[in-house]
């Protein structure tokens, strides 16, 4: 849909359904790939990305978190996203998170679109454990002979969705085990994935549901540490999207000491990550370093991809759907 915008022009307005729609893991992995980089190669390379860290106001009444993400690629697209998070919500029959991004022509700074973006967040925060997996689980591939991957997911959540689904799409896997606090969402989790031909299955705990993983993925929204040292086998991979907040943490303290910690940006992990902060453990690498090859792949021990979710990561996603869509309507 297009309104009179203050651009002079016509203002893109894009829902989460036209995001939905257009957008495929097959174009968005390999932009949140290039992008991964871009953050990492940072504002002074010609082909670098530009972003701040977050600002995060705390709604203490509320139990609320209000976020604005500024980002820019290379001089050739940017935007501001701008997402509250309310856990609390989730009770009240309303989504935990809520958000809009801002696109605009980095030439003339007028404002092109305005896009929802819960279905950006959901879609590019599963794409970058996905492009993280990728690299970390092919460095594997001595230890996993060919075998299918057991895949877990925690959480019933949009990233929980959007996480299972992805990891589906990447990874040769026979079994996609699903824990949830509550029993029925992990029934309806798992049943929806069955019906798009995922092979899932309902663990009753969180140990049922990571003893024999090789992938893990932790999307709840707990504050406190959910994941243990003791039922994770020793080679196995952590995607972890959840608390992203310095009081947050989603795994235990010895886990994420012990374990070979990749991160998509080190500033984020040091001012925003609880599980880092509290734990003091090391990060050893960003994501675009490996992408890179700054640095090489470590996996000798458990590992981790703290992930809390990079600005620019939206712009190209954003960018992306605005071209789908103008394609769309020039056919
Ligand atoms: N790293 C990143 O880029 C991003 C991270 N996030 C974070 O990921 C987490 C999940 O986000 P969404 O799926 O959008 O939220 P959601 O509200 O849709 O789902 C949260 C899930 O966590 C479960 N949960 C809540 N408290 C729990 C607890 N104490 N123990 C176990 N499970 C619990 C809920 O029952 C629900 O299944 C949140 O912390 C969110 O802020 C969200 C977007 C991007
Ligand atoms: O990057 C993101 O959009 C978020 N990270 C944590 C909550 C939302």
């Amino acid at each position: 849909m297009s309104i009179k915008g203050m651009s002079q022009g016509l203002l893109r307005w894009v829902s989460d359904d036209q995001v939905r729609r257009v957008l495929t893991w097959d174009l968005l992995l390999p932009a949140v790939r290039q992008v991964l980089q871009a953050f990492t190669l940072g504002p002074d390379h010609c082909d670098g990305a530009v972003q701040p860290l977050r600002s995060r106001i705390k709604v203490n009444q509320h139990n609320g978190i209000l976020l604005t993400m500024p980002g820019m690629m290379a001089g050739s697209s940017m935007t501001v996203k701008i997402l509250t998070a309310y856990p609390d919500n989730s009770a009240k029959g309303l989504p935990s998170h809520s958000s809009t991004i801002l696109h605009m022509d980095p030439k003339t700074g007028l404002i092109e679109a305005i896009l929802e973006g819960n279905a950006i967040t959901e879609m590019r925060t599963a794409a970058a454990s996905a492009v993280a997996t990728l690299e970390i689980m092919s460095a594997r591939d001595d230890q996993r002979r060919g075998k299918d991957l057991v895949v877990a997911v925690l959480g019933a959540g949009a990233q929980a969705y959007s996480h299972a689904r992805v990891m589906a799409h990447i990874l040769k896997t026979d079994k996609v085990v699903v824990w949830a606090r509550r029993t029925e969402a992990a029934d309806q989790f798992c049943q929806t994935l069955q019906a798009e031909g995922i092979p899932a299955m309902v663990a009753a705990t969180v140990q049922e549901a990571v003893v024999d993983a090789d992938v893990i993925n932790c999307c709840t929204a707990t504050s406190t540490p959910l994941l243990q040292a003791a039922w994770i086998k020793p080679m196995a991979h952590i995607n972890s999207v959840g608390a992203p907040h310095p009081d947050h943490q989603e795994l235990e303290e010895e886990l994420i000491r012990n374990a070979i910690v990749y991160t998509d940006s080190y500033n984020s992990a040091k001012n925003e990550s609880g599980d880092v902060i509290k734990s003091g453990a090391a990060v050893y690498a960003e994501i675009g370093e490996i992408l890179l090859q700054r640095k090489p792949v470590l996996t000798d021990r458990i590992t981790i991809f703290k992930s809390l979710g990079l600005a620019v990561e939206d712009t190209v996603a954003a960018q992306l759907v605005c071209e789908l869509l103008k394609a769309e309507e020039n056919q």
